[in-house]
């Protein structure tokens, strides 16, 4: 009836003023303690939590009441308010056990995020942190011993300090999701995403991928023998995992040097954090999106402070207030961190095109929040990231001296692009296909180290420089882990980007399927209005339609599809498979070694 629409819709806007204003509070507590750690920021921040869940908990009863009727309403942006809001979350736990479950988070992120290392040459020196310093020493250090001393010390301060922690944390998750209907918390975590085939769907995407990631594995095992001697890298089995310029071997991309055979490599000397986050508004202004407002440079912090602890992990803002977004990034002056500040300002952006939405509609980046359509967020600076990082934009904007447009050129510029984002896919599958056979209790707490070693070595085909045992908990040694924050949307994001970036290159008129001269990889969006708005359209929408509804919006399609990324390294693919004959390279990889003890 008109009368029950008016009286939704009413209720509806005095819940979102109220929840905006809790949601502003809660954040800035979560905000004091992140970007400065101290007991009282911890108690202050454990506070806010608590106060905050007594809303959710207050709105949820009040939503409860409306059962039966909002399923009747005529408006699908009303009816989808109700059903976002009839999910409660975390916050059905008993007081007791939520205050537990917070602080366990609280705790496990904490021991990351303070965890230091001795130095290799000298073990009284112990204040080596993990940004920058053992960043820096994975992505420039050749020595062997120095990458397995780090990559083993690392995991020594960081994971297997967490993993009692991590016990108690699975059970109360797993009491919470059962609060609210769902087998355990990995159901509670893929029901945003809103399909009954999402993991089938994924499973099918690294099928359709596996054979190009195959390839790259051994080219890149061919490089790193080369580099450090058969004895090392076996001609058939997994890479040590401590080579590959990166402390979890996600992305390759910092072993660029030993794989593509030709420098010309793109620098950022010079240039200052600040510059770097100017150059990535610079993009979204070109194309008609957002500039920052002037609370993001006032606020944000960009650059690692000094004489305090804080969680260095790159996160993006959203006060709830539709004026106060920011960024803390402890960035560092490196090609990879430009990417990064793309990757976190494209969160800034989505809030910027969103902010006019209800509060429910606008996924935040508390880990509490399990962000709607969270592969979306996860790829709008990285589509943007795809058109800097080609050789054209990066002599465009002075980063690359000489560019010479021959195929030499393209394959090592694919070389490179391949190796930060076909290298990720298994990562980014594996690290939820564990967390989801630990919460649903197929993979039992006395096997979760070698379960992951399974998962690592099947998937990356990798092996670490050590044996590792129960007593080791390297899942903990990544931030997503001990942080809480879901994984499977970054293995979204990469295929979906591709998608993106496809869609708005034709939009642009940069690429053509027809005119070999306008290859998807040479695609440069840059001050495409065209592009922008398109791009925008979607980002409005926030969650408020089905993440399908959004992509057809910008693609035209409704599914994930692993073709596009396919199609966008087809020229390496081909060259990869011609280079692994030439070599006789056995493509895959197999073992006999124990990799994992499980005696405890
Ligand atoms: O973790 C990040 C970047 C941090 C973030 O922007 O995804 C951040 C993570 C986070 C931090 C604190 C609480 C929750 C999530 N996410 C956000 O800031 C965020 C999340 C959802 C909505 C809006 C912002 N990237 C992943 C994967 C990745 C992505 C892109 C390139 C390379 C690698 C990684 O480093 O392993
Ligand atoms: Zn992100």
């Amino acid at each position: 009836s008109e009368q029950l629409e008016e009286d939704a819709r009413n209720f509806l806007n005095e819940l979102d003023a109220r929840g905006s204003q809790e949601c502003t509070e809660a954040t800035m507590s979560n905000w004091k303690y992140a970007s400065d750690i101290t007991e009282e920021h911890r108690e202050e921040k454990a506070a806010a939590q608590l106060k905050y869940a007594a809303w959710e908990k207050e709105a949820w009863g009040r939503v409860r009441k409306w059962n039966g009727k909002w399923e009747t309403l005529s408006d699908p942006f009303l009816r989808r308010q109700f059903k976002f809001m009839s999910v409660l979350g975390t916050a059905a736990l008993p007081k007791q056990d939520l205050e537990k479950y917070n602080n366990l988070v609280t705790e496990m992120s904490t021991i990351y995020s303070t965890a230091k290392v001795c130095q290799y040459k000298d073990p009284k020196s112990c204040k080596l942190e993990l940004e920058p310093d053992l960043t820096r020493i994975l992505r420039t250090s050749r020595d062997y011993g120095e990458l397995e001393h780090v990559w083993k010390m690392w995991r020594y301060s960081s994971g297997r300090r967490i993993r009692d922690h991590y016990k108690l944390f699975v059970r109360l998750a797993n009491k919470a999701a059962k609060l609210n209907g769902f087998d355990n918390m990995g159901e509670m975590w893929v029901y945003p995403y809103e399909s009954e085939t999402f993991r089938a769907d994924l499973a099918e995407l690294w099928e359709q991928l596996k054979p190009l990631y195959q390839q790259l594995h051994a080219y890149v095992r061919r490089k790193l023998r080369e580099k450090y001697g058969e004895r090392r890298i076996s001609r058939r089995g997994p890479i040590p995992a401590h080579l590959m310029g990166n402390m979890w071997s996600q992305d390759w991309s910092e072993v660029n040097d030993l794989a593509v055979p030709f420098p010309g490599k793109a620098s950022i000397d010079g240039y200052t954090p600040r510059r770097m986050f100017e150059l990535s508004e610079e993009f979204f202004a070109s194309l008609n999106l957002t500039r920052m407002p002037s609370e993001f440079w006032e606020h944000s912090i960009i650059e690692k402070p000094q004489g305090r602890d804080l969680v260095c992990h790159a996160s993006a803002w959203d006060f709830c207030n539709g004026k106060d977004f920011r960024i803390k990034q402890c960035t560092d002056v490196t090609m990879s961190d430009l990417l990064t500040v793309h990757h976190e300002m494209g969160h800034i952006e989505y809030y910027l095109q969103y902010k006019h939405l209800p509060g429910v509609f606008r996924s935040g980046a508390n880990p509490g929040d399990v962000p709607h359509a969270g592969g979306f967020h996860e790829a709008v600076g990285d589509v943007l990231a795809l058109s800097v990082a080609t050789p054209k934009h990066l002599q465009k904007i002075g980063l690359l001296q000489e560019v010479h447009d021959d195929q030499e050129e393209d394959i090592n510029f694919l070389l490179k692009m391949a190796l930060e984002k076909i290298t990720f896919l298994p990562f980014g599958y594996l690290m939820d296909l564990w967390r989801w056979d630990v919460f649903s209790g197929k993979t039992h707490e006395d096997n979760w180290n070698c379960a992951w070693w399974d998962l690592r070595f099947k998937l990356q085909g990798i092996k670490p420089p050590v044996q590792r045992s129960e007593y080791d908990f390297d899942p903990g040694a990544k931030y997503h882990i001990p942080a809480n924050v879901p994984y499977i949307r970054y293995f979204v994001s990469f295929v979906v980007q591709f998608q993106f970036h496809k869609a708005l290159c034709m939009k642009a008129g940069e690429y053509d399927p027809l005119n070999p001269a306008k290859p998807l990889h040479k695609c440069d969006i840059y001050q495409s209005t065209d592009a922008g708005n398109l791009l925008g359209k979607m980002l409005q929408l926030g969650s408020s339609k089905e993440w399908p509804e959004a992509m057809e919006a910008l693609t035209g399609g409704r599914r994930m599809d692993a073709s596009v990324i396919r199609e966008y390294f087809k020229p390496l693919e081909n060259w990869l498979k011609k280079d692994n004959e030439r070599h006789g390279e056995f493509v895959g990889w197999e073992t006999d070694e124990v990799l994992c003890t499980s005696e405890l």
